[in-house]
């Protein structure tokens, strides 16, 4: 549905995105994830026509955004970081508004009605924008970006500002309207991501240094498939039982953690399962195994490690250009 390929951007001299690419297919719900100013706003602003790309390509539906941006306009309903509303305007009048800019040829009265049944806004319809609280404010934006029943949603930073409530709401929402539409939701708040995405996308300073689900990113990354057993029994015995299980390279005590309970962490060679090997060479010399997790990074380990690496990798290469300059 959308297929982003090799896209730059600079602005100036500063690179804000440097050479991303990635696609999202149909009825897909994909998370845009990256710290402040790592280029979120730009690719979605690119991605929805509003802003040229210093190179690369964009195409929403099979239509490319440079070459036919009207039709590209048709298949994307967009909430940016901050509404376009109109505070002077009611709601009534501001959807109205909307709907007519839009050309929205869909019956006005009962698309409007269900558009506000669902942003849950119908209490304040005839309500001046400038006097509702923020939360509303932001439903009202989405109701704009539905107008029109657009296959694809993009949705910068949707809750920013809100209060947990409203986060909780607008979640809700976005998760229902994910079983109808292809949304790519942008943000810097993980759990946010992980609550509603089905993939996720990690930026940093301008490139693309994930993509994937949210297991596979914290599967790949994690310490090559290590095991953390707590298992009771005597020490020296356990750990040689366990070592002897095939494919299993190796066998670290992590200490007592309970009496006559300790914790190994076991890594098992080219990334092979030997959960059940394990199981069995424990039960055969009866040693209880009371607890076996997986030692996967969590989503948020996983972030950081990969914003941090890159940053500090950027950090480095920029220090030594300075350097040299100054010479
Ligand atoms: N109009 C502009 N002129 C110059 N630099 C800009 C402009 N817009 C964005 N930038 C820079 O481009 C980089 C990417 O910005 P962008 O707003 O896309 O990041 P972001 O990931 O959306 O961040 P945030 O979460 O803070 O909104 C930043 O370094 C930003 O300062």
């Amino acid at each position: 549905m959308i297929e982003v390929k090799n896209l730059s951007k600079r602005y100036g001299p500063n690179v804000a995105l440097n050479n991303i690419s990635f696609s999202v297919e149909e009825g897909t719900v994909v998370g845009f994830l990256g710290p402040n100013g790592a280029g979120k706003s730009t690719t979605m602003n690119i991605i929805t026509g509003y802003l040229s790309a210093s190179s690369g390509s964009v195409t929403v539906g099979g239509y490319n955004t440079l070459d036919n941006p009207n039709e590209v306009k048709k298949l994307i309903g967009y909430m940016p970081e901050i509404p376009p509303l109109y505070p002077d305007m009611t709601v009534k009048e501001y959807l109205n508004f909307m709907y007519d800019l839009k050309k929205v040829t869909l019956p006005r009265e009962k698309h409007l009605k269900e558009i506000c049944a669902l942003v849950k806004i119908t209490d304040v319809y005839p309500r001046l924008i400038n006097n509702l609280s923020k939360g509303y404010k932001q439903r009202v934006g989405f109701a704009q970006a539905l107008l029109g029943n657009p296959p694809v949603l993009i949705l910068d930073e949707p809750t920013v500002g809100l209060d947990p409530k409203q986060i909780i709401e607008i979640r809700n929402l976005i998760h229902n309207l994910g079983k109808k539409h292809t949304i790519i939701l942008s943000s810097h708040i993980l759990p946010e991501i992980q609550a509603v995405c089905e993939r996720i996308i990690i930026v940093n300073k301008g490139n693309l240094v994930a993509d994937g689900t949210p297991d596979s990113l914290s599967q790949n990354l994690s310490a090559d498939h290590k095991l953390i057993l707590r298992v009771e029994g005597n020490e020296t015995e356990v750990k040689n039982a366990l070592k002897a299980v095939k494919f299993v390279e190796t066998v670290q005590s992590c200490g007592e953690k309970e009496p006559g309970v300790f914790e190994y962490e076991v890594e098992a060679r080219d990334g092979r399962d030997v959960r059940r090997e394990l199981f069995r060479a424990a039960a055969s010399k009866n040693f209880p195994i009371l607890s076996m997790t997986n030692a996967g990074l969590s989503l948020e380990d996983v972030f950081l490690r990969l914003t941090s690496a890159a940053y500090l990798q950027d950090t480095v290469s920029e220090t030594i250009t300075e350097g040299e300059e100054e010479e």
